[in-house]
């Protein structure tokens, strides 16, 4: 069995990784925690997994942690780091769900995020947890990486036009959408009900900490750097991501769905649907899978559009995949779920 630690189970992706962990047959959970409510049952905070456990709380501490196989770092932009060092040397591994390892330049990190990175040292030996691209490195990493829920969703739809250099890659679009749990569960003004229904929002334009990381992804796919424009949007649903995808296409003839079939023919995660699709985000809702359809409206242009839940895919769902890799399992252990509709 792997045992393992949750830090921030009191959060949506915390809660969304419990989920999936508590009904995972090679997965011990030892050890979840909150700051303010050590000794609460994470029953009291997800009351949808009453009658699965008994957990609760503790504090996140390292000596809470350092007896885990793997801890889990479900907790906002800069507090993965302040613990990481001390977890790795008692050899415990991480997978931080945040952004604390994403960005290989750690001064572009720090620009992003205002914050001054506690273990540089740290940053080159994170492995960049998408599976699809760095499956190999994941299997023997110590510290994983685990994508933001954007990047993940973009990078994937890109992906087969970038690796074979079918597109301008200094004109990439994408126009993306999220549901209010991207967010987190910390109250905002911004993601109430009152302010989210009925209504439809962009924010971000002018610049989203996701760009560096998608570009680095990209970039790295191409061998070369890449220009992008990306906006993210608020669209008044709890779960699920979105993206509408732009490229010039640099080779009129290419016959992008077989592209697409042959990159992800051997992906478990990653649907390429039927020519003429358009993908809704409530086929993705609980589930570990990001829908990919290609169209190309003229020839000189492809329009690709991809949907994930940003709670799985894009968080949870995708640190497990992480963590089968990790630990030598199938890579689908524990995510065999189908959404639910409607
Ligand atoms: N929501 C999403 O769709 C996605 C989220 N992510 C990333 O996952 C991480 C968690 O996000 P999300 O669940 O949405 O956020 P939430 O705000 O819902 O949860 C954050 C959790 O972190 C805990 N926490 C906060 N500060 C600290 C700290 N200093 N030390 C230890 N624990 C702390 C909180 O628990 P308590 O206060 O009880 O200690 C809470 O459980 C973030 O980095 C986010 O960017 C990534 C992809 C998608
Ligand atoms: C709707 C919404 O607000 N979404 C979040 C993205 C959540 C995420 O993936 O965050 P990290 O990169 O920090 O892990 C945002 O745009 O900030």
């Amino acid at each position: 069995m792997i045992s393992v630690g949750v830090v921030g189970a009191t959060g949506y992706a915390g809660g969304e990784l419990l989920r999936l962990l508590l009904r995972h047959p090679r997965v011990e959970i030892a050890t979840i925690t909150s700051r303010g409510h050590a000794g609460a049952a994470l029953t009291d905070w997800f009351p949808n997994l009453r009658g699965e456990t008994d957990l609760r709380f503790s504090e996140p501490q390292v000596e809470n942690l350092a007896d885990c196989d793997l801890a889990f770092f479900a907790t906002p932009n800069g507090t993965a780091m302040q613990m990481v060092p001390q977890l790795l040397a008692a050899g415990t591994r991480v997978i931080d769900l945040g952004a604390d390892f994403r960005i290989k330049d750690v001064k572009v990190w720090s620009q992003w995020y205002g914050l001054e990175h506690a273990c540089p040292e740290l940053v080159e030996e994170a492995v960049y947890g998408l599976p699809e691209v760095n499956r190999q490195a994941i299997r023997a990493a110590r510290l994983v990486a685990n994508p933001g829920c954007y990047p993940t969703a973009v990078q994937l739809g890109f992906l087969p036009l970038v690796e074979q250099g079918l597109v301008d890659l200094d004109h990439l679009v994408a126009d993306a959408k999220s549901g209010a749990s991207g967010a987190g569960r910390q109250p905002k003004q911004n993601t109430m009900l009152t302010e989210v229904a009925e209504s439809f929002r962009a924010y971000g334009a002018s610049g989203h900490r996701h760009l560096p990381e998608i570009q680095q992804g990209l970039a790295r796919a191409a061998g070369r750097p890449v220009e992008l424009t990306f906006v993210p949007h608020l669209i008044p649903i709890i779960r699920g991501i979105h993206a509408t995808l732009y490229g010039r296409l640099l080779d009129s003839e290419v016959d992008l769905q077989a592209l697409y079939e042959k990159r992800f023919r051997d992906e478990a995660f990653v649907d390429v649907m039927p020519p003429g699709s358009h993908p809704e985000t409530r086929t993705v809702r609980g589930i570990n899978v990001c829908r990919i359809a290609v169209h190309r409206p003229d020839p000189g242009r492809v329009v690709v559009l991809v949907v994930e839940d940003n709670l799985v895919k894009g968080a949870a769902g995708q640190a497990v995949q992480n963590m089968n890799l990790m630990f030598g399992l199938n890579e689908r252990v524990g995510l065999a779920d189908i959404a639910v509709i409607p």
